[in-house]
């Protein structure tokens, strides 16, 4: 039994909502319940680009099998490096390499993160690539869970503008698709590190790429003082709580999907500001979702207008460009 917390609230009249829903749900036959879950999906993401989802979930595998990996020595890890961050196969990339608010405009310099990226799909298949065994088996297990997630999210997209259930599903199935789940590490703060100037946050103010990102945040997130995930609403930073919810957030290509009726909202990852914080590291494992590369993108109401659309992965590539630069 999954109980929600209170909706969350936030700063002026947007608010983060969160919302149950179970892995078998039909919106083929909406009920009340899922009308009202439907409602407050769809405001959330108008107002914020978030929303928050509870379910039955359990991260401890991946979670562990990630924490296991980055304790290794740098050299162990970087035999798991396969090219510049968000190159195909994935793998490690150390700290002090990505520099995601570049691709927003703020300047924080690199982030303060290494990280692990794996795909799976048949085309792609991640144990064809040298990946660390243990991390692999969860990391598969971990990311057939968010895929089947992810067809419920679509389904709700669908049901939110009237189209047919499967209307952003086929975008993505049959793949190869631009789904990805990604390891990412903050490790402690009190130990200095030379790649990593003193203006570097853990992860600079960036808005995602893609469709959706479905994210199992660090649970100290909810602690005061450790710092942790945050999202622009309005004109203010505002701290994600999750309280046991999986993080869900609108990546740039559902503005051109919506029209601008969903928001792909400014996020980062900050800094701790207590001692006791500083010492600690974090995890967080977001799981990225874009549909087919060759997917042309465009306002699903508004139609494709006038040389409207966006190539999905095009729009991608350019992003991580930025990104690595
Ligand atoms: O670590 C986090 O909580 C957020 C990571 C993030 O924003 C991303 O990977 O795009
Ligand atoms: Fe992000």
């Amino acid at each position: 039994m999954v109980v929600i917390p209170d909706s969350y609230s936030t700063s002026g009249s947007a608010k983060i909502q969160r919302v149950y829903i179970s892995p078998s749900s039909d919106f083929g036959t909406p009920s009340e319940a899922m009308s009202r879950n439907l409602r407050l999906f769809n405001e959330s993401l108008s107002n914020t680009g978030f929303v928050i989802i509870h379910l039955d979930h359990d991260p401890s595998d991946i979670r562990t099998a990630a924490s296991n990996f980055f304790e290794a020595s740098e050299s162990d890890k970087m035999r798991y490096n396969f090219g510049s961050y968000g190159n195909p196969k994935g793998g490690y990339t150390p700290v002090g390499v990505e520099d995601v608010g570049s691709t927003s405009g703020s300047e924080t310099g690199k982030d303060w993160v290494e990280n692990y990226v794996f795909r799976v799909h048949p085309d792609n298949d991640a144990a064809d690539t040298n990946h660390p065994k243990e991390l692999v088996e969860a990391g598969r297990v971990y990311f057939e869970q968010m895929e089947a997630l992810l067809k419920v999210l679509l389904k709700m997209a669908a049901a939110s503008f009237d189209l047919e259930e499967d209307y952003f599903n086929k975008q993505f199935w049959p793949g190869p698709n631009g789904n990805a789940l990604r390891l990412a590490h903050y490790p402690p703060q009190s130990t200095s590190s030379s790649t990593i100037s003193s203006s570097s946050i853990r992860y600079g103010a960036h808005t995602d790429y893609q469709a959706f990102t479905i994210l199992s945040p660090d649970p100290t997130d909810d602690l005061d003082g450790y710092g942790g995930l945050e999202v622009m609403v309005g004109e203010e930073w505002v701290k994600v709580k999750s309280e046991g919810g999986l993080v869900v957030n609108a990546g740039d290509l559902w503005v051109d999907w919506t029209g601008g009726r969903w928001k792909s909202g400014l996020h980062r990852v900050v800094n701790p500001s207590s001692e006791e914080a500083m010492g600690k590291s974090r995890l967080s494992v977001p799981f990225f979702s874009g549909p087919r590369p060759e997917t042309l993108v465009f306002d699903v109401l508004g139609g494709q207008g006038e040389g409207g659309g966006v190539m999905a992965g095009e729009h991608l590539r350019r992003k991580l460009e930025r990104s690595n630069l």
